[in-house]
């Protein structure tokens, strides 16, 4: 069942939090598939399971049901045995403030017992040499980020997981995480990373998954998404749109006028040239073809229903109302 062919498995992955007014289901029978080398997104609105998730597949909280597997093995049974090739930031991770972020790091590398030559091939990875000798406790909410991703580094993991890097970070810290995350990914390390920041996952991800209520949505390759919600759409520029119509409705084309003016959209085009020929021969010529773009955002929108989940419905969903002590692990 688990093949290890894949970096991250889950089959059936529920979770119930028993909750001071009952039952919560976080999540709700979750079947996920995360290919080896690249960036995956794990994307949905608040509330829809991805912490939870991400936090049983590192045995940080207990499954209620299910399986799952991280690089082949079965955890958290086998937790021990991939532990070492899997880093993660899920937490904020906590740094002595009085030490530099190098120091930091040195420290850790030597509590995993790994040279301290890496650390500064960690820093470099994620873009932090020139403040690694600063000290933690003035560093900006970007820098802590990365040196938490750097710190995930040092065992040189074949799998990342990182849940909202990027959350509170401004522009250039966001695109500075995207790089470092895109470098890895690059290089075969898995990522497997949550976000809302749904044009960085586009740019980003290689595949991704999509949850809502704490189930799947949508999983695949990021183009294979974009293009099936896309369609096969396209607008066809005329002089004559009745003309254009008179050709393309008998010839079986899903096609209708639309503004502005002299365009004509067709749906479900698999073969545009096909659609140009028919136009081309019945004496209608094109001034253009384009093929409608789909962006990340509105596929998101249109699956999880455009809103984030209540925040504070009992029973339902919203990260409202949470509490360490209503968790059952
Ligand atoms: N410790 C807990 N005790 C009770 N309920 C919890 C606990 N942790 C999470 N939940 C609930 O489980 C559901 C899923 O929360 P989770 O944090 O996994 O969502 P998320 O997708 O990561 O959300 P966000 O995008 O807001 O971080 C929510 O309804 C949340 O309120």
């Amino acid at each position: 069942m688990h093949t290890g062919e894949l970096a991250v498995e889950a089959q059936g992955l529920r979770k119930v939090y028993r909750t001071t007014r009952g039952p919560r289901i976080a999540v709700d029978g979750l079947d996920l598939a995360v290919p080896r080398g690249g960036v995956h997104g794990f994307l949905g609105p608040n509330g829809s399971g991805k912490t939870t998730t991400l936090r049983m597949l590192l045995g940080l909280a207990r499954p209620t049901g299910g399986t799952m597997a991280l690089l082949g093995q079965r955890v958290p049974d086998r937790l021990p045995q991939v532990v070492h090739r899997v880093g993660a930031v899920v937490e904020s991770p906590k740094f002595s403030p009085g030490l530099t972020g190098r120091q930091n790091l040195l420290l850790l590398a030597r509590a995993v017992g790994v040279a301290d030559s890496r650390v500064d091939a960690a820093v470099e990875t994620v873009g932090l040499t020139e403040r690694a000798r600063d000290r933690y406790r003035g560093y900006s909410l970007g820098m802590r980020q990365r040196l938490a991703i750097a710190a995930t580094l040092l065992r040189d993991p074949d799998l990342l997981v990182l849940d909202e890097p990027t959350n509170g970070l401004d522009p250039a810290g966001i695109r500075s995480v995207r790089d470092t995350v895109r470098d890895l990914g690059e290089r075969g390390v898995t990522v497997l990373v949550s976000s809302h920041v749904l044009a960085e996952v586009q740019q980003v991800c290689t595949g991704v998954t999509i949850l809502d209520r704490g189930r799947v949505v949508a999983t695949g390759p990021v183009a294979e998404l974009l293009s099936e919600a896309a369609g096969g759409r396209h607008e066809v520029l005329v002089d004559d749109p009745e003309a254009a119509l008179r050709l393309l409705l008998p010839a079986g084309y899903a096609a209708r006028a639309a503004d502005p003016p002299g365009t004509v959209v067709v749906d479900g085009v698999a073969d545009p040239a096909a659609l140009t020929r028919t136009l081309g021969e019945g004496g209608v010529w094109l001034r253009g073809l384009r093929r409608e773009q789909v962006d990340l955002e509105s596929v998101f929108l249109g699956l999880t229903g455009g809103s984030p989940a209540p925040l504070a419905r009992p029973g339902t969903g919203g990260s409202a109302g949470r509490t360490t002590t209503e968790e059952q692990r």
